[in-house]
C-alpha cells in the first residue's frame, strides 16, 4: 500500500512524534510505503514530496514545529467548483498512486479529511492542535505543551508583578475555544481567566482585581485572544488575514490592561504569549500521545478504516467517524468554568 501523509493548519508541539509513530508502524510492521507532502497542501498541488521511512523519521519524537511543514493553503483552488475541486484532488492522489492519505490537523483539517473521503480519496485522521477544540477526543496534542508554557509564563510574570504590586494581563491563544486559557490559569493560580466562550464586564474584572489587592495580592489576568467583553460583538484582530482568509487575533490584552488600570487605579501591565506556546520541544504526554496517535492511524490503514480519526478516549486510542469529530467545536462547558470561576478574585 502506498500512504500519503500531510500536515495543514498551524503547527503544534508533537506533530513529529506522530509522523515517527506512523512511519515505524506503517513502514517497518505493516509494509507500507509512504510518502510525506511538504508544506500541507503546497506539496500536494506541486509534487512536492519525500519518502518517509525509518531514517527520515530517526530521532524525531522531540523534536518540536513538524518537518514536512505545515500551512493554511487549501486542498480546493479558492472558488473552485467543489465537485471539481474534489475531482482535482482524487486525481492527483491517483497520479501519485496513493491508497489513501493521513492528515494531520485541527477542527479545519478534519473537515476537509472528512469532504475528501466522502468524495472518494479514503482518508484518516490525526487530531491536533494547541487549541484542544477539536471533537471525538479528549485531547488534542501540542495543547499539553501549550499549556506547560502558559503556566510557566504565569509563574513568571507573576513573580515581577507582585515585586511592583502591578497587575499583570497575559495574553494566551484561543481562537473560539478557552482551553489554554482556562488551563493555564488553574495549573497557576491565575486570579482571573478570561475566555471567549463567556464574557465578562470590565467591571466584574475590575472588582476580582480589586479583591485581590484587598488581600495584599497583586492580580495575574489570563486572557484568550478571542476573548470578548460582555455586550461586545467582536474579538480584537490583527491587521491582515490568516492563510484561509480569516481576520488574525491578536491584541486583546493590550486593550484589557489600560481598561483595568483605569477602573481599579493600579498599575497595570499586558503580555502577549504568542507563538512562542507552539513552538519548542513538546512535553512527554504529547510525545507519548502523537506517537500512539501515529500507530493507531497506521493500524486503521490495514484494517480499512477510512473516514475515521485516531481519538483519545479515557487511555485509549480510538478510531472515531469523522463527521463526530468535526460536527461542532469542542467549546469549554459551562461546568468547567464555574469550576474555575470560584477561584476569581
Ligand atoms: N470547510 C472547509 N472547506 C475547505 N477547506 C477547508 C475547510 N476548513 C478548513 N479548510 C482548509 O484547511 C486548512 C486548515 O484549517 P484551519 O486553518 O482551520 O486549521 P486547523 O486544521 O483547524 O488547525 P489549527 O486550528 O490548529 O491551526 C485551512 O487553512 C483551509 O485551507
Ligand atoms: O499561525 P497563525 O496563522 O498566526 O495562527 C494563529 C492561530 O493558530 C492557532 O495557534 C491554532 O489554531 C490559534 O490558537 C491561533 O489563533
Ligand atoms: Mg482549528
Amino acid at each position: 500500500m502506498r500512504i500519503g501523509v500531510l500536515c495543514s493548519g498551524g503547527d503544534s508541539p508533537g506533530m513529529n512524534a506522530a509522523i515517527r509513530g506512523a512511519v515505524l508502524r506503517g513502514v517497518d510492521v505493516h509494509g507500507f510505503e509512504m510518502v510525506g507532502f511538504m508544506d500541507g497542501w503546497r506539496g500536494f498541488h506541486e509534487g512536492d514530496r519525500i519518502p518517509l521511512d525509518r531514517a527520515a523519521v530517526r530521532g524525531l519524537s522531540p523534536l518540536g514545529g513538524v518537518m514536512l511543514g505545515t500551512s493554511r493553503v487549501p486542498p480546493f483552488a479558492r472558488g473552485s467548483d467543489p465537485v471539481e475541486g474534489l475531482r482535482a484532488v482524487r486525481d492527483r492522489a491517483a497520479e501519485y498512486g496513493l491508497d489513501g492519505l493521513l492528515l494531520i490537523g485541527g477542527n479545519g483539517t478534519q473537515t476537509v479529511t472528512s469532504l475528501l473521503n466522502e468524495g472518494g480519496v479514503p482518508t484518516i485522521g490525526l487530531p491536533k492542535t494547541i487549541d484542544n477544540d477539536l471533537g471525538g477526543t479528549d485531547y488534542t496534542f501540542g495543547f499539553d505543551t501549550a499549556v506547560s508554557i502558559a503556566s510557566e509564563a504565569i509563574d513568571r510574570l507573576r513573580t515581577t508583578g507582585e515585586s511592583h504590586r502591578r497587575c499583570m494581563v497575559l495574553e494566551v491563544m484561543g481562537r473560539d475555544a478557552g482551553w489554554i486559557a482556562l488551563h493555564a490559569g488553574m495549573a497557576a493560580g491565575a486570579q482571573v481567566s478570561l475566555i471567549p466562550e463567556f464574557p465578562e464586564s470590565i467591571e466584574q474584572i475590575g472588582e476580582w482585581v480589586l479583591s485581590v489587592r484587598d488581600r495584599g495580592r497583586s492580580s495575574l489576568v489570563v486572557v484568550a485572544e478571542g476573548f470578548r467583553l460582555a455586550g461586545v460583538d467582536r474579538a480584537v484582530t490583527r491587521e491582515g488575514l490568516d492563510g484561509f482568509g480569516r481576520p488574525r487575533l491578536g491584541g486583546v490584552a493590550e486593550v484589557l490592561a489600560p481598561l483595568i488600570e483605569q477602573r481599579t487605579g493600579i498599575e497595570t501591565r499586558a503580555t502577549v504569549l504568542g507563538h512562542v506556546q507552539r513552538g519548542g520541544s513538546p512535553t512527554a504526554f504529547d510525545r507519548v500521545l502523537a506517537t500512539r496517535t501515529g500507530i493507531a492511524a497506521a493500524d486503521a490503514v490495514l484494517a480499512g478504516q477510512w473516514g475515521t480519526m485516531a481519538g483519545l478516549r479515557g487511555d485509549r486510542i480510538e478510531m472515531v467517524p469523522l463527521e463526530e469529530a468535526v460536527g461542532r467545536l469542542k467549546t469549554v462547558p459551562p461546568e468547567r468554568y464555574e469550576e474555575a470561576r470560584l477561584n476569581f478574585g
